[in-house]
Formats: structure tokens, C-alpha cells, sequence
């Protein structure tokens, strides 16, 4: 199980603190391997444990009993400051999106870039990329809390891939998305798995459900993870 590429959890368990039974356990002994290449689309009912999951695998989160693994090392062991390091490798999809909304939107594409410390050019380069394969390009300069929800919500999925990152973590990445749009991210996604990144994504979109591009189903239940 301890992979030496990619995403694995073993025995992972989690309880939010104060909720000591295992009756509240979110997760109990999940089990998974997220190999590089793919792309690994993990559904569940509202309130299933999905957030909690990605959070475990983005080391924000610390599991109650169990290890995240990562390119074979035990991310979900180290303390804090290494896990925060390791974390430069992942581009997350938070559900609440999480931008700066006074940064423009160009501003939060940066951000992630930053500690790679790429030059200047390259740095536009991306950001230019990344605008484009997300149809922002107009809004390069608006600040991101004056866009719609759909917009921000693909200005998040930019910021998460505009360095190109190991690992991709989405949360209902497509949830304020026309189909179309939603089609162009299962797309970029798609690129991403190609070039190598391992993506897990929490999704009820039944059209990311359906979509060709998903290597991988998973289905939590009841503190289970299971193929569907
Ligand atoms: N900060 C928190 N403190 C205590 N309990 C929490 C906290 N965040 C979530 N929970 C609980 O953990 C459980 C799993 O929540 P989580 O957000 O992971 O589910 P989800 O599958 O992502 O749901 P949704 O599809 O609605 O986003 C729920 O019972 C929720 O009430």
C-alpha cells in the first residue's frame, strides 16, 4: 500500500475532536490508491465525509488513527511545517473556494507560483496559460470577489493547476458550472492526468459521474470508501 508514486491512505480513520464515539467516526479504516495518471472521482451523499477526505489527503487535516501516503512518504506523520512544504506539490479545489477576493483574479494565479521561484516570464506564461484554458483572460485584472460564482469557482480551478502540480485535490469542482464549462474542466483535468498529476475529485455532478475522462470510482458510505 505504501506507494512509491502517488496518493494512498491505509487504516484511516477520522472523529472530529470532542466526538469520541465511533458512532461519529467520519471514516473508518478507509483504504484507497491514487495512482498518478489518473483520475479518481470519489462520490457520497451530502455529509458522507468527501470535504474531511480531501482534507486528510492534503494533510489539513490530521487522521485519527491510520497514514496518508504520498510518493511513498507518510505526509499524514510529519509535523505541521513539513506537511505545509509538502502541500506546494498539491493544487486544491476548495469547496468554499478560498481566493483572496481583493487580489485581482491574475493576483490569485500568482500565489502558487511564488515559492517555485520561476522568472518573471515564466510566471506570466503560466498565469497567461491558465486564464486562457479557464476563459478568464478578459477578467485578468478584476478583483476576484467582484466575479459570479461560476467564474471564481474556475478562477480556484486555475490557481489549483497553474503550477502544474503533482497532485490535484478538487471539492465539487463543477458545481457552479453550465455544461459546457464543466466539459472544458473534466478537459483540463484530463491534461493534467496526462502530464502525470495524480487528481482526486468529490463530486455528486452526475455529468463528472458520467464522464469518460474519470479513470477511477469511489463511493463513501457510512465511514466506508468503496467502488461504486
Ligand atoms: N469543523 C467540523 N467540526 C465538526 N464536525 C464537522 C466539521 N466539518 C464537518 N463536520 C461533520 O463531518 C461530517 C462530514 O462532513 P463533510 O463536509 O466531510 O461531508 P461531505 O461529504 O463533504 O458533504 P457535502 O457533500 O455536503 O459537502 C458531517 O457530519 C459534518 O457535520
Amino acid at each position: 500500500m505504501e506507494l512509491s508514486a502517488g496518493l494512498a491512505c491505509r487504516g484511516l480513520d477520522f472523529r472530529w475532536p470532542g466526538k469520541a464515539d465511533t458512532q461519529t467516526a467520519v471514516l473508518q479504516s478507509v483504504q484507497a490508491i491514487f495512482a498518478p495518471g489518473t483520475i479518481n472521482l470519489i462520490t457520497g451523499e451530502t455529509g458522507a465525509g468527501k470535504s474531511t477526505l480531501l482534507h486528510l489527503l492534503a494533510g489539513l487535516l490530521s487522521p485519527t488513527a491510520g497514514t496518508v501516503w504520498a510518493d511513498g512518504q507518510p505526509v499524514s506523520h510529519w509535523p505541521a511545517h513539513h506537511r505545509d512544504r509538502w502541500r506546494q506539490k498539491a493544487g486544491i479545489v476548495f469547496q468554499h473556494l478560498a481566493l483572496i477576493p481583493d487580489l485581482s483574479v491574475a493576483e490569485n494565479l500568482l500565489l502558487p507560483l511564488v515559492p517555485r521561484n520561476l522568472a518573471w516570464p515564466r510566471m506570466q506564461t503560466a498565469i497567461q496559460q491558465a486564464l486562457e484554458a479557464a476563459q478568464l483572460a478578459d477578467l485578468a485584472d478584476a478583483p476576484a470577489g467582484t466575479l459570479s460564482g461560476g467564474q471564481r469557482q474556475r478562477v480556484a480551478i486555475a490557481r489549483a493547476l497553474v503550477a502544474a502540480p503533482r497532485f490535484i485535490l478538487a471539492d465539487e469542482p463543477t458545481a457552479f458550472q453550465d455544461d459546457r464549462q464543466t466539459h472544458r474542466i473534466a478537459m483540463q483535468l484530463d491534461r493534467a492526468a496526462r502530464r502525470g498529476a495524480v487528481v482526486v475529485v468529490c463530486s455528486h455532478d452526475p455529468r463528472l459521474r458520467q464522464s469518460a475522462v474519470v479513470g477511477h470510482r469511489f463511493h463513501l458510505a457510512a465511514g466506508k470508501l468503496a467502488a461504486p
